[in-house]
């Protein structure tokens, strides 16, 4: 027969025999002492007791009964859970929310810790595990033995099938070790691809950034910061001009953060949606208002930003036609879907953005001044990273720490000729040149100092710098002039087509019109957009 068991809170005054006095008084009376726990406070020591009755059951009272008159006993008291099940209870539910899988082993190689995650990954209850050696286990690394002999790895990608389904994971290991060094033990930690993945667009395209998340302290930034801030909530269009790379698009974010509007921050790169798709992306179309649309229609990404935010990137791409019904399409606050016959009114918060001089394409006639002077409402410009190298390295520990976290590395830091090589760069891409310089330099530095040797810069890849101290370099050494002109052409439209989103886009950076780009692209036999990152 299983007698039942009894848990107590004694309290005493402080003296030596509390647990002598305390065992024996239950010798007695044949009770089995199941655990004991003191904890001493100032002159009181906390007793806790789980006993229970060996020959015969014995009533609540008669075990009050029993410990009562004891020496110094201030108060007794039944309690539902000990001190070091609270402790455990604790310790498991935490080990349970973390996102990590964690599976720990004694110097024995049997489990003694598995969390949730871990259990789920191996398919396993939490029964079946503690207890059991490692290395039977057969969806589990008996790498994990090999810490047990001192070493220890990071960041194995490793993959497993269970009935719960495939899982991919980072795993790294590490020894336990006791005071004097001696290892008792070996830890494993888990970190699902999923959650990697999920945390890397966060981190790298925050949905609702503030301006907290705008690095820059020059006076600048600062001034084009508190202006921003300023007009946020209001309903006004905002005009941020600066070169590619600047930030603008994060700036945007930050002003629909900041503008308390509720409804979707929807960003349309003008440059990059093909001319005849432009006007069914913008307004949106009907049912049957052409072959191959939906049959229940679509609403535009004018409609989409209903009560929330607008940002037409690259605005100075747009060809006329959009041109004019972009105007209309503020000036009136409705649209009309293609195809439809009612217009729909539209609270869309616009932002608009370009790199470009859009008071020269006014003047040239490619940008609609009646567009200019409607968008040019409250402009802000974001200056070029060369104008500001204060920043850059407030920039640069910003993307280390960013790559560090979605990496799970060792938080790296620059050494001070690295910085310098960074400071002296004229930054034609500006901050997102910056950012790629960085997360290279943190994929191709083991230590935790980057050096000046980690910081590469991608001069094949950036378009040609429109000022600094880069010249283009011809393409070969010798030859005709023609051959080496038709060379160097050739690399010129290759850089500006790699990074530029269009045809029309690299057209404008190079200012030569949309035909010439094409004609000079088919007389270098170039392949389309998307295939150029191959060609050198
Ligand atoms: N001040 C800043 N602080 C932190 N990150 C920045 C800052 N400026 C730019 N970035 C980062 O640099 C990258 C490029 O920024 P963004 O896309 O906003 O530039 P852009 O000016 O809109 O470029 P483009 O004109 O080519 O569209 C992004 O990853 C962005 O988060």
């Amino acid at each position: 027969m299983e007698s039942q068991s009894y848990k107590l809170n004694l309290l005493f005054l402080d003296r030596i025999g509390i647990v002598a006095d305390i065992s024996r008084r239950l010798a007695d009376r044949s009770m089995n002492i199941l655990s004991m726990e003191v904890e001493r406070r100032q002159q009181l020591a906390d007793v806790y007791l789980a006993v229970a009755p060996v020959l015969q059951e014995m009533t609540a009272g008669e075990i009050l009964e029993t410990l009562s008159g004891l020496d110094g006993l201030q108060s007794i008291r039944f309690i539902k859970t000990m001190p070091n099940e609270n402790r455990q209870n604790t310790f498991h539910t935490v080990l349970d929310n973390v996102s990590d899988g964690i599976v720990s082993i004694d110097a024995k190689g049997k489990i003694t810790t598995i969390n949730q995650l871990a259990r789920t990954i191996l398919n396993c209850h939490h029964r079946d595990l503690i207890g059991r050696r490692i290395d039977q286990l057969a969806a589990m690394d008996a790498h994990l033995l090999s810490c047990l002999e001192g070493k220890s790895y990071s960041r194995i990608r490793r993959s497993v099938s269970t009935n719960n389904g495939q899982f991919e994971f980072f795993t790294s290991a590490r020894p336990i070790a006791d005071s004097t060094g001696r290892i008792i033990g070996a830890v494993e930690i888990m970190k699902d691809m999923k959650e990697i993945k999920a945390l890397v667009e966060e981190v790298s395209q925050p949905e609702n950034v503030s301006f907290d998340a705008f690095v820059g302290n020059t006076p600048s930034v600062i001034q084009a910061i508190s202006f921003a801030r300023k007009i946020a909530p209001t309903p006004s269009i905002v005009s941020i001009r600066g070169q590619s790379g600047t930030g603008k698009e994060l700036f945007a974010r930050a002003i629909h953060a900041e503008s308390g509007r509720t409804g979707a921050f929807i960003p349309v790169n003008c440059a990059a949606i093909p001319d005849a798709l432009l006007e069914s992306e913008l307004f949106g179309y009907e049912s049957g208002a052409f072959t191959g649309a939906q049959k229940s229609g679509r609403a535009g990404l004018f409609e989409q930003a209903g009560g929330g935010t607008l940002f037409l990137d690259e605005i100075a791409d747009l060809p006329p036609g959009p041109q004019a019904k972009i105007l209309r399409a503020i000036q009136e606050k409705r649209v009309r879907r293609i195809g439809g016959r009612s217009e729909i009114e539209v609270d869309a918060r616009i932002i608009t953005a370009t790199n470009r001089n859009l008071e020269r394409l006014v003047e040239s006639g490619d940008f609609r001044q009646d567009l200019y002077y409607r968008i040019n409402v409250l402009p802000i410009h974001l200056p070029p990273l060369n104008a500001r190298t204060e920043d850059i390295r407030a920039l640069a520990d910003h993307f280390l720490f960013q790559i560090n976290c979605r990496l799970g590395s060792d938080l790296q830091h620059l050494s001070s000729g690295a910085l310098e090589k960074l400071v002296h760069h004229s930054w034609p891409g500006n901050v997102r040149e910056l950012k790629n310089v960085i997360e290279r330099a943190a994929i191709l530095c083991d230590t935790k100092k980057i050096g000046v040797e980690s910081i590469l810069f991608s001069f094949d890849l950036a378009a040609p710098a429109p000022s600094g101290n880069r010249t283009a370099k011809p393409a070969n050494d010798g030859g005709p002039l023609t051959l080496q002109l038709d060379a160097l052409e050739r690399r010129i439209v290759v850089n500006a087509l790699k990074t530029a989103r269009s045809i029309r886009q690299a057209a404008g950076r190079l200012g030569v019109s949309h035909t010439t780009l094409r004609n000079k692209i088919k007389k270098h036999r170039l392949p389309p957009l998307a295939s150029l990152s191959r060609v050198k």
